[in-house]
């Protein structure tokens, strides 16, 4: 998949909704990658996480409302290189992952706002596809999300 996020934003105008108000680190080896929109919404628990990355992901990234928190990591090399053997062609986390040196060997797209070294809990708790909302953008299960170096955008159909 080869596109900019930018040519997207203007030949879309209409359509895009663009995520805003935060810096956002790209970790992964793939630097722009897009598809249907997963989501997980979980708060310093990667149970939801580790287990949808672990199911067919050709098409669709995984999008997670971490609540922002850094304070553990919702992903590291071992899930992500699970998601990558399922196909997923990225995930997007409002929060934190680690192992980041090793990321950056996957091909997949890993973008979060930032990094730290601890592992999250795993007490089973989050919810799977239901609307999150992260950056003044409501992210709905089955639209599609496009990242780049330039950010992030969403739209209720495919752009490519
Ligand atoms: O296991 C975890 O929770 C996160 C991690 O370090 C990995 O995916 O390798």
């Amino acid at each position: 998949m080869s596109f900019v996020t930018c040519d997207l934003c203007d030949d879309n105008a209409d359509i895009v909704s663009v995520v805003t108000g935060h810096h956002w680190f790209s970790y992964g080896g793939r630097k722009a990658f897009g598809g249907e929109i997963v989501t997980v919404k979980c708060f310093e628990d990667n149970s939801r996480v580790k287990a949808h990355l672990g199911t067919d992901g050709k098409g669709k990234v995984l999008v997670v409302d971490g609540g922002a928190s850094l304070r553990n990591a919702l992903i590291g090399d071992m899930i992500a290189e699970n998601a990558v053997k399922n196909g997923w062609e990225g995930v997007i986390i409002y929060g934190a992952c680690r192992d980041v040196d090793e990321l950056a060997k996957l091909d997949i797209g890993v973008m979060t706002l930032g990094c730290v070294p601890i592992k999250s809990v795993r007490r089973d708790e989050g919810q799977l596809n239901i609307d999150i909302t992260f950056g003044g953008v409501t992210f709905r299960p089955g639209e599609y999300v496009y990242a780049d170096n330039n950010g992030i955008i969403t739209a209720p159909k495919a752009l490519l």
